[in-house]
């Protein structure tokens, strides 16, 4: 891999299951070292994507490569770390074995590294995973993850178990991460608030498609928020209306392009949120599947 090539690069991706396509017409770059917001309703074709990064799924149509290659899903590639929403440790090991098993079964494993991860949520080395709480089991789960020194990490909703404080100390340690060593991180959340503070890329899916796909500078820059009354006529063509929601206050319209200036005084324009920009898009998507 060269710089400036991407970490994934998905051409017209699909995946089918029995029931229909989970994701379709997958088409998207994600650059190295970015820290990746992966985002959308229940049953958006989340972890289909990352099934299809880590090779444990094969494409029903079109193609992906990570790291610049194919990924075949035949061998654990040392490049690449998946953590499933399932967090595969086994119960019965203590955390030192499990980091020794790691360290067994992964050529570029760092001891030290991993290590850092353990001491950061406090895990002591010595207890059984099947006795520690499900906060202290992702930090082992991150340690095994990272310890392989990975390009790529996907995360798949690892924040689900952890109190607020918790999800604040694992973001805080995946930024670190991603700035210290380059790598770039892909986690799946439904927690917009908290991806708000660390992501500068943003893959946002929704019924199997990819609706926004992008730097998140980039995406903010391209959209506006404007707030105006609850009724007469909108001050911009209504193809530039992502989402319209009624308030207490009156009208609120995400638009892209923003307008430069609005003539019309009732009306007012700011640059989105990255939250406001993805439940938007979510909003848009919900009442397309609805309609
Ligand atoms: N092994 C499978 N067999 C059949 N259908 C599947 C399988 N895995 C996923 N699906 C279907 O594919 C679609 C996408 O599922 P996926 O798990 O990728 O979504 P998701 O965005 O990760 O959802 P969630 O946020 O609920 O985890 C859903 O309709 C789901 O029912």
């Amino acid at each position: 891999m060269t710089d400036g090539q991407p970490v994934v690069l998905a051409e017209r991706l699909g995946k089918r299951y029995r029931r229909g396509w989970a994701l379709r017409d997958c088409s998207l770059r994600v650059p190295a070292g970015r820290m990746v917001g992966l985002v959308g309703p229940n049953g958006a074709g989340k972890s289909t994507f990352l099934g299809l990064l880590t090779g444990l799924l094969r494409p029903g149509a079109g193609r992906v490569e990570v790291c610049g290659t194919e990924p075949s899903g035949r061998h654990p590639d040392p490049r690449i770390s998946f953590l499933s929403q399932g967090k595969p440790l086994y119960p019965q090991f203590t955390v030192e074995d499990q980091l020794r098993f790691g360290r067994s079964a992964n050529p570029t494993w760092d001891q030290a590294h991993a290590e850092e991860f353990l001491a950061r949520g406090h895990v002591p080395a010595g207890a059984r995973i099947g006795t520690l709480s499900g906060g202290q089991r992702i930090w082992v789960a991150l340690a095994v993850a990272l310890g392989t020194r990975p390009r790529l990490v996907l995360l798949d909703e690892p924040l689900a178990d952890l109190d607020p404080v918790a999800r604040r100390s694992v973001l805080a340690a995946l930024a670190q991460q991603r700035q210290r060593h380059g790598t770039t991180v892909v986690l799946s959340s439904h927690v917009l608030a908290e991806l708000e503070e660390v992501c500068d890329h943003l893959l946002l899916f929704a019924a199997g498609r990819v609706r926004l796909a992008g730097d998140v500078r980039e995406l903010l820059a391209g959209h506006s928020v404007l707030s105006g009354p609850r009724t007469g006529p909108i001050p911009v063509p209504a193809r530039c209306v992502v989402d319209a929601a009624k308030t207490g206050h009156g009208t609120q319209l995400l638009v892209s392009p923003g307008p430069a200036a609005l003539a019309d005084p009732a009306w007012r324009h700011r640059p989105p949120t990255l939250t406001q920009l993805a439940l938007g898009y979510l909003r848009s998507a919900h009442q397309e599947v609805a309609a």
